[in-house]
């Protein structure tokens, strides 16, 4: 006897007024606005994306905090920039001579063009604990899918908050990802007949604060009592839809359809996680950075990420839900392995999934394979 998978669309949900806050958040930063962010300990920062710094905005962030603006930068970009040794977690930036958005832009931004380099002489570093509203702050930037850098000015004690700025909880921003993943329902399906796999299904996976979906494409009648063949697909933008010959994300997209269709059942995940989860702008950049010499995985920590910044709560979230207990992974990446077994996912066997090099990509494929562990 097969057990057919759950597709029927999951109640709607109020959305929890924490995923709600940092939704905004994330808005009113992407938007070059002022934010509160209110750490462990009660203290607010008021923050800016580090994007948005212009002579302007530091004046007026510098007005509404009543206090001198520093620069909080990811303890990565900071290691590129020779300023202290790489390290975890966030630090704060303190320039004596004051903080110019060019200093901003400089210290920020690796690809960005006509900034002088500021004078670090006067800089103070002072590493963040994790739990602190200007930590979070970057954390912020990160969902926003805005460089990992942040404009930060601590009011005196006793100031009053600002009536009109938005307050974000830094403990809200940190359990976001994981609590958006839990939020998630399947809101709407449809048959789509795919070139490779004609008899396929597309579901729709939507967070409670109406964030970005995700989806699931689903081949043949999957038994959700057997190990089911899977694919977890992250979002290309240039490589899916566009056919960039710079990765393997189209071949591989197309190659899981086919596969799975050939195989008669299954799943692939197409997770909106684009640029191994900084986004396409950052991966534009990320881009421009590995023209001028970097390998794709240092583009990243030159831009202040982390080699990848995936999460897969929601791939393990969207097969719970679909009543998928076991896969036979389509994947040559052990990270995607051990965080499907790590959020509850019995993985009965990993697949290979590997396909020729194109002329454009054997630098991008052998990183992977000497750098981030991918087993080709
Ligand atoms: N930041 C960054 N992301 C990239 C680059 N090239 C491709 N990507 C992204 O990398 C991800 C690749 O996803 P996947 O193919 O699912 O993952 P993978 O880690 O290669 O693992 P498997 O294909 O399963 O072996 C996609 O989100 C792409 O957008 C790059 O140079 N920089
Ligand atoms: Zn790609």
């Amino acid at each position: 006897m097969t057990t057919p998978l759950d597709t029927t669309p999951g109640p709607t949900q109020p959305a929890p007024a924490p995923l709600i806050a940092v939704d905004r958040a994330v808005a009113e930063l992407r938007r070059g606005a002022v934010i509160a962010v209110r750490g462990a300990d009660r203290r607010v920062v008021y923050v800016l994306a580090a994007e948005a710094a212009t002579p302007d905005s530091l004046a007026n962030l510098t007005t509404l905090a009543g206090a001198k603006p520093f620069l909080v930068l990811t303890g990565r970009r900071v290691g590129v920039l020779d300023l202290a040794p790489a390290q975890p977690g966030a630090m704060r930036l303190d320039m004596a001579s004051g903080l110019t958005a060019e200093a901003c832009a400089w210290l920020a931004d690796p690809v960005v063009r006509d900034v002088a380099r500021p004078d670090t002489s006067t800089l103070t570093l002072t590493p963040l604990a994790d739990d602190c509203a200007a930590a979070a702050s970057v954390a912020l930037a990160k969902l926003a899918r805005l460089l990992p850098a942040t404009v930060a000015a601590v009011p005196p004690a006793g100031a009053l908050l600002l009536q009109g700025v938005l307050v974000v909880e830094a403990a809200d921003i940190a359990a976001y990802p994981l609590n958006a993943a839990r939020s998630l329902r399947l809101v709407s399906q449809a048959r789509v007949p795919l070139l490779g796999a004609e008899n396929a299904r597309i579901a729709s996976f939507r967070p409670a604060d109406g964030g970005i979906e995700h989806l699931a494409i689903i081949i043949g009648d999957p038994d959700g009592e057997q190990p089911v063949l899977t694919r977890l697909h992250s979002e290309c933008f240039t490589g899916d839809l566009l056919g960039s010959l710079r990765c393997d994300c189209g071949d591989q997209l197309r190659g899981a359809i086919a596969e799975i269709g050939q195989a008669g059942a299954g799943i692939l995940l197409y997770l909106s996680q684009e640029g191994r989860g900084i986004g396409l702008v950052n991966k534009l950049r990320a881009y421009e950075l590995q023209d001028g010499g970097f390998d794709t995985l240092d583009a990243n920590l030159q831009l202040g990420f982390d080699d990848d910044e995936r999460i897969y709560h929601p791939a393990a979230r969207m097969l719970a839900l679909l009543g998928v207990k076991s896969v036979r992974l389509l994947t040559n990446n052990p990270r995607k392995v051990d965080a499907l077994a790590a959020h509850g996912v019995v993985v009965a066997e990993r697949v290979p999934h590997i396909f020729p090099s194109n002329g454009h990509n054997q630098n991008y494929l052998h990183t992977k394979a000497t750098r981030s562990g991918h087993m080709f």
